[in-house]
């Protein structure tokens, strides 16, 4: 049969490594859904809804580096939107795929269906420029090759989500076939001179400082140079803080890791050694008001900042270095400095003392971490939600191999759920774990349903303490009670007559230790355990940093 511009948009996902596409079906994009699951190598994930559809993909970008989200006009994008903002804060390549009008309506003054009821037809594509790195609106069949190439090249470069908006009528229309892959795919090499002027650049910054330190950011895994970075404190074998959004972008049994810079909820004292230090390289780290604790947890000495593809200085920037190349160069020529490991090993806090509470106690959110600890191993990648979950997530040991993900950036309740189902599509050799909060869980919680029918053995901890704690810690107010629901029973809803997914309720320690056995049994789907906690049964580091982040939020006007 013909060549389409469907078809052509398929070739180019599975050229790029996409093997899932997540789909909502609406009749702007059916025909666009037949070619796509037509390639032998795509294979269609349809979900709940469209809020869902993008999560899940940006979850599948964490596991395969690239996703695709496909759905059909207005009503079906307008959801798509927020996991696509998710990608876009969290720099994840998300090709969002819109299907919309027959491009003769627009002429003829028709008012379509899912439209706003007016003429104009632009509105998606105007927004959805916002939110990506380069949106483009496919008019006509010949524009198709020119118009994909380029957004899916642009969101592979800037690792930020693209957009391609393709009439219901142009996606069986006729088309020339894709070049090789390399024209979209290879990435814009460091310029040499500027590479070798921020190398020499770096040399001067660290020549005379006695207590350099690494700090490890969000962007360094985006960026695909965590074993550059590795390379680099090797060779400098000076201690190394990770922010919490890049928290598993530094293995933590290495000797030289020094905890999770978070201010004063960081963990194993790494703030007393980042502000020992009297050089910091910062490699794809993002100072924002919630990895900062309010602005109380800046680097306070002048520091040099590698970004994915420029490096600044205290007093220079260079463009055009790619962060791999930089670290990899730097790792070269620096001389070993491990006074700052020297200073830690002096300070660190010694282990905690384990305690192992008897099986008839209450259970506790102290207790679900413990057990959480001990399913983490090399094969586990373990989600945690924006909740205290993140705190409960941030402060556990990832052992060699373990994968860790958390959307900081974005930071969208429910995000968990779909994002790790995405994910087990991308990686099915992982263990998942998740964490996550009550509220949230209500946000997305269809998307178990998906977890069932592709039988994905993910454990879910969800931790019930009866509403929006981290909101409650910030500031409190009626608003932050949710109805409860009976999740177990939820969960075990979706299987209908065709499923496996397990649902149990634990209220004590015992109940918890059991409840893991049956989960790591359930080997056919998902298992999901409502941890019952009492709703001020939250993390200490919560309320600390839910204090300095209502103080930041408080500010008063500059201007009245
Ligand atoms: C409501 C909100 N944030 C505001 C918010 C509202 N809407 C969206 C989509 N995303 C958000 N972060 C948050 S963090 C809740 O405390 C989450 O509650 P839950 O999932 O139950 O977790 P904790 O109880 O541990 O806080
Ligand atoms: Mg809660």
């Amino acid at each position: 049969s013909a060549f389409t511009v469907g078809d052509y948009l398929a070739e180019r996902l599975a050229q790029i490594g996409i093997r899932h596409h997540f789909v909502v079906p609406g009749d702007y994009n059916l025909i666009l859904l037949d070619k796509l699951s037509a390639h032998p190598k795509l294979t269609e994930v349809g979900c709940a809804n469209e809020l869902n559809c993008s999560m899940a993909a940006e979850g599948y970008a964490r596991a395969k580096g690239v996703s695709a989200c496909i759905v059909t006009y207005s009503v079906g994008a307008l959801s798509a939107f927020n996991g696509t903002g998710s990608a876009y804060a969290e720099n994840l390549p998300l090709i969002l795929i819109s299907g919309s009008p027959n491009t003769n309506d627009a002429g003829e003054f028709h008012l379509l269906h899912h439209t706003l009821g007016e003429h104009d037809f632009t509105y998606q594509y105007e927004m959805a420029k916002k939110i990506t790195c380069c949106a483009v609106s496919i008019n006509r069949a010949v524009e198709a090759p020119r118009l994909i190439d380029r957004a899916i090249r642009a969101a592979l470069i800037a690792r930020k989500p693209a957009y391609i908006e393709i009439p219901t009528n142009l996606s069986g229309a006729a088309c020339v076939r894709p070049g090789p892959p390399n024209a979209v795919t290879d990435p814009v090499p460091s310029d040499e001179g500027a590479l070798a002027a921020a190398i020499d650049r770096a040399a001067q910054y660290l020549d005379g400082k006695k207590k350099p330190i690494i700090l490890v950011g969000p962007k360094l895994r985006r960026a695909g140079a965590e074993k550059e970075l590795l390379k680099l404190a090797e060779a400098l074998g000076c201690s190394v803080a990770v922010q919490p959004a890049a928290k598993g972008s530094f293995p933590e049994d290495h000797p030289q890791f020094v905890g999770i810079f978070w201010g004063q909820v960081s963990t194993l004292a790494a703030d007393s050694i980042v502000h020992w230090a009297d050089a910091i390289i910062c490699a794809g780290t993002v100072f924002t008001d919630y990895s900062t604790v309010g602005w109380t947890a800046l680097p306070n000495i002048p520091h040099m900042v590698a970004e994915m593809d420029h490096v600044t200085f205290p007093g220079a920037h260079f463009s055009r270095v790619r962060l791999c190349d930089f670290l990899s160069k730097l790792a070269e020529i620096v001389t070993r400095n491990d006074s700052t490991m020297i200073e830690y090993k002096r300070l660190r806090p010694d282990p905690p003392i384990e305690r192992f509470p008897n099986a008839e106690e209450e259970l506790t959110r102290k207790e679900v971490s413990r057990r959480v600890q001990m399913l983490l191993t090399p094969k586990t990648s373990l989600f945690v939600e924006t909740g205290d979950s993140w705190f409960n997530g941030i402060q556990l040991r990832l052992p060699q191999g373990a994968g860790f993900e958390i959307e900081m950036q974005w930071g969208h309740i429910g995000w968990s759920i779909p994002a790790s189902f995405g994910y087990a599509l991308g990686k099915r050799d992982r263990k998942i774990v998740v964490m996550v909060g009550d509220g949230s869980f209500q946000v997305t919680a269809q998307e178990v349903s998906q977890m069932v029918r592709w039988n994905l053995p993910i454990i879910i901890l969800l931790m019930n303490n009866k509403g929006y704690t981290i909101e409650v810690e910030i500031h409190d107010g009626l608003y932050n009670r949710i109805k409860n629901w009976d999740y177990a029973k939820l969960v075990e809803a979706f299987n209908s007559t065709d499923g496996h997914a397990l649902g149990l309720q634990v209220a004590t320690v015992g109940e918890l230790a059991v409840a893991i056995e049956k989960a790591q049994g359930n080997t056919e789907g998902p298992t999901l355990i409502e941890c019952s906690l009492h709703q001020d049964d939250c993390s200490r580091e919560l309320i600390t940093w839910g204090h300095f982040v209502a103080a930041a939020n408080a500010r008063p006007p500059t201007h009245s």
